[in-house]
């Protein structure tokens, strides 16, 4: 109150005792205030006036406000002036005014027509703002952004700003726009709908996702992860990073970066094959068998299953080498793997693992199925028809089978389903022979 009432001084001295307390009031607001007739011409203007404008104040009274315009004639100002006497309605804007100095300076606006009760003549009480600097300010912003942007949009991947709110939802606050190359994606569909993108991260990948996201949340460690997602142009390997951030909220933020590693990835599985695959059958070999074993041992033991396993050995395997030759036990052996593999399913692991040994682990199957399946594969491998020169050559396998348990070890498994092989060498060959630990009757093994 104790300025406004300064104020009230201030103008009624220099306006006179008669000044309507609205105008006084509006002598209160900083900047440059001022009051026209209805055809603009400047009756009085506010001390603060010359601070900021650089015009002499008694030097505008009597002079239309237009002169104050770059564009005198057909300016903003002119236009603003129409406004109010025509609508009786204010105007607001932005208006380019000169300075005393020539200087150019971007004015926020207000024309507020003031009429009486008693039919005085229409006034009009015009506020300038200086916003110059505001403005390029606002205009460095923008160019400062768009530069911004502009680097984001050519970063090798998407930048992200992910959030997960108290109970877990997941919303995108800003995706780059790189979303459109690495999915096929416009970046304001999943800001709007996060699932948009999520849904398309393959099923298996998504619990690691969650459960990556919680541990980072609850740690605030470095989130990472690589996913597979679908895309128009097929699956595409996803690698996430981001560094989380908790909100008081209880909201956890990440900022991070999307990359498409589908070549590294590619690259890696194809190396990753030529390591783990036998050159002349394309069986895994003993290495990637004991690997790969493990995982689907560790992978049993989460459900409590054993995992059936066998050795197969080709009968006098020496006798065809010798009496026919390597290459031809080469053929031999490739023929051999071929039905091997024709004989399980895709996911069994099958392997050389020496050289006219193979390993092979049944995964998801009783030690009944696996029986059953093995002595299949026997019978297939006995019908093979092996044209070489003018004659037909025909092999034998046997095998040993024996249970691979959930603490079990595959080295202690393989070394039983060894000894197993040994004794179907032993009864005969072409046959079958599990160790004595194998759940199986006895009394249904064939031959
Ligand atoms: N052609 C070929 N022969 C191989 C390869 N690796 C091992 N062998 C041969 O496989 C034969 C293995 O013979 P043995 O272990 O004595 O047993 P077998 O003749 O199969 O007799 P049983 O196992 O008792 O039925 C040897 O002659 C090896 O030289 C290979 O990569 N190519």
């Amino acid at each position: 109150m104790a300025i406004i009432r300064d104020k009230w001084r201030t103008w009624r001295s220099h306006w006179g005792e008669q000044t309507p307390l609205a105008e006084v009031l509006l002598g209160c607001f900083p900047g440059l205030v001022m009051l026209t007739d209805a055809h603009g011409v400047i009756l009085r203007v506010n001390p603060g006036f010359e601070e900021h404008s650089g015009h002499p104040a008694d030097a505008l009274v009597g002079r239309r406000i237009t002169c104050l315009d770059v564009d005198p004639l057909h300016g903003d100002i002119s236009h603003a002036l129409a406004h109010c006497v025509a609508r009786r309605r204010s105007w607001r804007g932005v208006l380019m005014c000169r300075r005393a100095d020539g200087r150019l300076i971007h004015q926020d606006g207000v024309f507020q027509p003031l009429e009486g009760s008693r039919g005085e003549p229409l006034r009009l009480l015009v506020t300038l703002h200086d916003i110059t600097e505001l403005r390029q300010k606002a205009l460095h912003d923008h160019a400062l952004l768009e530069r911004l942007q502009g680097t984001l949009s050519r970063l090798p991947g998407v930048v992200f700003q992910l959030r997960q709110e108290a109970r877990g939802g997941l919303d995108f606050l800003y995706l780059g726009d790189g979303l459109r190359a690495l999915a096929g994606l416009p970046p304001s569909a999943v800001m709007e709908r996060a699932d948009t993108l999520l849904e398309r991260i393959q099923p298996e990948d998504r619990d690691a996702l969650t459960t990556s996201l919680a541990q980072s949340a609850v740690s605030q460690e470095a989130w990472w992860l690589e996913f597979r997602l679908e895309t128009a142009d097929g699956v595409r390997w996803i690698e996430g990073r981001a560094s989380p951030s908790r909100r008081r909220d209880g909201t956890t933020l990440w900022d991070g970066l999307l990359i498409d590693i589908t070549p590294r990835k590619q690259e890696e599985q194809r190396t990753q094959r030529l390591v783990s695959t036998d050159m002349l059958t394309g069986a895994l070999n003993r290495r990637a068998f004991f690997d790969f074993g493990e995982a689907v041992r560790a992978h049993a033991a989460r459900q409590g299953r054993s995992v059936p396993m066998a050795m197969l050995d080709i009968d006098h395997f020496k006798r065809l080498n010798d009496t026919h030759g390597h290459a031809v036990g080469d053929l031999a052996l490739q023929a051999f793997a071929m039905t091997c593999r024709d004989s399980l399913r895709p996911y069994d692991l099958f392997a050389r693992i020496g050289g006219e040994e193979f390993a092979v682990m049944l995964v998801d199957s009783s030690p009944e199925e696996a029986w059953g399946v093995l002595d299949r594969l026997r019978a297939a491998v006995e019908a093979i028809e092996l044209e070489v020169a003018d004659t037909t050559l025909r092999i034998t396998v046997s095998l040993g089978l024996a249970v691979l348990p959930p603490e079990g070890s595959v080295d202690l498994a393989l070394s039983q389903a060894d000894q197993a092989l040994y004794r179907a060498k032993h009864e005969g060959r072409n046959r079958l022979a599990e160790s004595p630990s194998y759940p199986r009757s006895r009394e249904d093994t064939p031959r």
